[in-house]
């Protein structure tokens, strides 16, 4: 930054600061929170439920915590299925999108649906992929969401069926644009061997991803079922979590689907949100560089400690992988995803790294207790970092992970919000500055 625009920014931050008291003086939500935490009620929703507390008596009680879809425990589904027979994540975009679990013929009939749309434009694999590499995947992504806009002979058509037309599409070739970006990446800015495996229309979702991205093809079906439950855990959660309502934002003024994707995927990018798989894949590998593998409690305690005052990792003070906007006592899908990822480590002989995860996770919530007083816990993206690294998926890839499974969740918000509320949200900010007279030029 030049000296002349450090010396202005200076005085601007000491002229216009913003006293925090001035939120509850004027009852203001910050982060759209109320005072005990939870968050501003500013939408009705019937595609998920996310479950982390009750109140009686106007009190919030921490509670284990529960996620739903259309009704249906998330663990329920899961524990439900037969892993041997078949992959659910395609069932769960059925159940998210329609509101209802689908038949046989259903299944199968929408499976087919999706598969016929795994096919890119022609020409976009050799003119935006393989001919504009990018080093960011996410900001990749982002900007071949908006590409797709062009290629749409209606890409404006903002009815509810054109959006789930567009919607069912993005969910479909995403999965490809990003393991074909990769590849594109690893070629051009690392030196890699470049190969363009062509989709499989008869593999799921999951399956597909793997197969593309490994050079012989090959995965063994827990490893396609481990990532399959992945995207399962990351589909849905609710309207308030920050990329669906910045999806649900952007779509209550009208804007084109592609549009929101890009502003969803930005918001997904952050370490507070969906980034978060790799900024705890970045802080525990310090942690292990620290203090080894065998380090003991204490060791662990200290660390913690140190990145709680800012001396560690990235002076945030914030522990990547822990605490959560709605859950108290319990994610339940990191409980879910702590377990896959226990019985990956045995198969990998990663037991060790799986164990100091676990230690950390436990010293680190008992840690943030004691100093603020609050429940807090491992959140999904505290382990889904360690399976997807067991998966062979390099870092890059991690948040782009969260982004297929979302892609449900952002397109059956979007047209929810179409169909059953249709307002734009435009919510109001206290002006707290002081009111000015204009000086001239010739007299400041
Ligand atoms: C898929 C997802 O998006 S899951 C979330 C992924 N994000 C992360 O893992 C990043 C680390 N965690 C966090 O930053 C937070 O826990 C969030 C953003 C997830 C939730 O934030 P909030 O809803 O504001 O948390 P909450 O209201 O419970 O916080 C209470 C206090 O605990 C602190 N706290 C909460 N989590 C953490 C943490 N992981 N590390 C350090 N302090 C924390 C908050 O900073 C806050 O402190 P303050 O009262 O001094 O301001
Ligand atoms: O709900 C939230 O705030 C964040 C989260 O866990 C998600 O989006 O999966």
């Amino acid at each position: 930054m030049s000296e002349f625009i450090d010396y202005v920014f200076q005085r601007s931050t000491s002229l216009n600061k913003i006293d925090n008291s001035l939120y509850s003086k004027y009852n203001v939500k910050n982060g759209l929170r109320n005072e005990d935490g939870t968050g501003v009620l500013v939408g009705l929703t019937r595609i998920s439920d996310v479950v982390g507390y009750k109140k009686e008596n106007g009190k919030k009680i921490d509670t284990e915590g529960e996620l739903y879809y259309r009704g249906v425990k998330v663990s329920d589904f899961i524990k439900g299925h037969d892993p041997k027979n078949r992959f659910l994540f395609e069932e769960v975009c059925f159940l998210i999108l329609f509101g209802y679990l689908p038949n046989k013929d259903e299944l199968d009939a929408f499976k087919k649906e999706l598969a016929s749309r795994y096919d890119l434009p022609l020409n976009y694999l050799q003119a935006r992929i393989l001919g504009f590499p990018m080093q960011n995947m996410m900001n990749k992504l982002q900007q071949e969401v908006l590409m797709l806009y062009t290629y749409d002979e209606n890409p404006d058509d903002i009815s509810p069926e054109a959006t789930l037309n567009k919607g069912l599409d993005l969910i479909a070739k995403i999965p490809e644009i990003v393991c074909y970006a990769y590849r594109t990446k690893v070629h051009y800015f690392d030196s890699d061997s470049l190969f363009i495996h062509p989709v499989n229309t008869e593999y799921s979702i999951a399956e597909n991803i793997l197969q593309m991205l490994r050079i012989d093809r090959s995965f063994t079906k827990i490893e396609a079922s481990v990532l399959d439950m992945c995207l399962v855990l990351h589909a849905d959660h609710g309207g308030g979590n920050n990329s669906t309502f910045t999806n649900v934002v952007m779509s209550s003024t009208g804007t084109d689907i592609y549009s929101c994707f890009a502003g969803a995927i930005g918001s997904l990018k952050g370490p507070k949100h969906g980034g978060a798989n790799l900024a705890v894949a970045k802080q525990m590998e310090l942690v292990i560089d620290k203090v080894g593998l065998n380090a003991t409690d204490e060791q662990l305690k200290q660390v913690i400690k140190d990145i709680l005052d800012k001396k560690f990792n990235d002076q945030s003070g914030l522990i990547y992988g822990i605490g959560h906007a709605v859950y108290t006592l319990s994610d339940p899908r990191c409980q879910i995803l702590s377990k896959q990822c226990k019985q990956l480590a045995i198969e990998k002989n990663r037991l060790k790294e799986y164990e100091l995860y676990h230690r950390f996770e436990e010293l680190a919530v008992a840690e943030i207790k004691a100093r603020k007083g609050i429940n807090v816990c491992a959140n999904i993206d505290f382990y889904s970092g360690l399976v997807y690294d067991m998966l062979g998926l390099s870092k890059d890839l991690y948040t782009l992970m969260f982004v297929i499974g979302r892609s449900v969740g952002w397109v059956a918000h979007n047209i929810e919000n179409k169909l059953y509320s249709g307002k734009i949200i435009r919510p109001a900010g206290k002006y707290v500055g002081e009111k000015k007279e204009y000086i001239k030029m010739e007299n400041r």
